[in-house]
């Protein structure tokens, strides 16, 4: 469905992406990890269409993805729905609204300048915002909830957009252990539930071997690992992260993993 082909990315002499070809048959839940600079956000912006690639290419069910322009550009990002590490929520407007953002790319701009929502797109928010266990924070601003609160309304406008797939850029880099395990668990829910393709950069080997079907390790640009969770050995890890023998996993890890131990779980029901 997806097929990246010699795609590369330079800004200068540095070169940020360089030559990735990835494949993806059916609708998996990818992990892609690799320190700081490894590439991961160009790559995924690219796909998007935020970052326009130096060379290569994009087909998205045998569609050129790079030489979309205009409106089909506009409609392909609405397809190809982003999440990001800050959220990029509209502070001071209510959940419910930002979840209607959503839909932006299919509205006039009459009805968006004066916030003219059909009724159906507004109970669909709201089940949307149901599902991911937050509709009882529909009216509030969205800066009066917590990270993992504003990750699951970022998460909610993106499938507002009814998108075909969903890349997500850092998507728990800015959140506590508990908020990114809510996170994640909301992510793969959908992708299992919705059969969505979802691509997600992940600083952390624990959580993309966790979450994921399928792990890219990416370093200085390159795709240096492509398979299963369980072939992400200690040495290939060391290869992707370019450590030494004194390389540790849990250098890398966020922690989700600690929450499962009974006496952490024993621990949070007595807070
Ligand atoms: N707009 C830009 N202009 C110049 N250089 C850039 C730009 N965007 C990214 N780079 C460079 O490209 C390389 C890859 O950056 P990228 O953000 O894709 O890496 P990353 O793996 O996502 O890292 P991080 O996890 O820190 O975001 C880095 O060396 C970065 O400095």
């Amino acid at each position: 469905m997806l097929k990246i082909a010699a795609l590369s990315k330079r800004f200068g002499d540095k070169t940020a992406v360089d030559r990735v070809d990835i494949a993806v048959d059916n609708p998996q839940m990818i992990g892609i990890i690799g320190r700081s600079g490894a590439g991961k956000s160009t790559l995924l912006r690219m796909v998007n269409r935020l970052t326009e690639p130096t060379e290569g290419s994009i087909t998205f069910e045998g569609e050129e993805i790079t030489a979309l322009r205009g409106a089909a550009k506009r409609a392909w990002q609405a397809r190809c729905a982003m999440i990001f590490q800050q959220f990029n929520l509209v502070p001071r407007m209510d959940v419910v609204s930002n979840v209607l953002h959503g839909t932006l790319n299919r509205r006039s701009t009459l009805a968006t300048m004066f916030n003219l929502y059909p009724k159906e797109d507004i109970h669909r928010a709201i089940e949307i915002l149901e599902r991911l266990g937050i509709a009882e924070q529909a009216p509030k601003r969205a800066e009066a909830l917590s990270g993992g609160q504003q990750q699951r309304v970022a998460i909610a406008r993106a499938l507002m957009q009814r998108p075909r797939l969903i890349l997500a850029d850092e998507p728990i880099a800015s959140l506590d252990p508990m908020n990114a395990q809510i996170v994640m668990d909301s992510l793969r829910r959908i992708h299992e539930e919705d059969d969505l393709l979802v691509i997600c950069n992940l600083h952390t080997l624990d959580t993309a071997r966790r979450y994921c079907d399928r792990v890219i390790g990416m370093r200085d640009g390159r795709v240096v690992f492509d398979g299963i969770p369980e072939a992400l050995t200690t040495a290939v890890a060391r290869e992707i992260y370019g450590a030494g023998e004194d390389f540790s996993e849990a250098a890398t890890s966020t922690a989700i993993e600690t929450l499962d131990k009974p006496e952490i779980r024993a621990a949070e029901a007595c807070v």
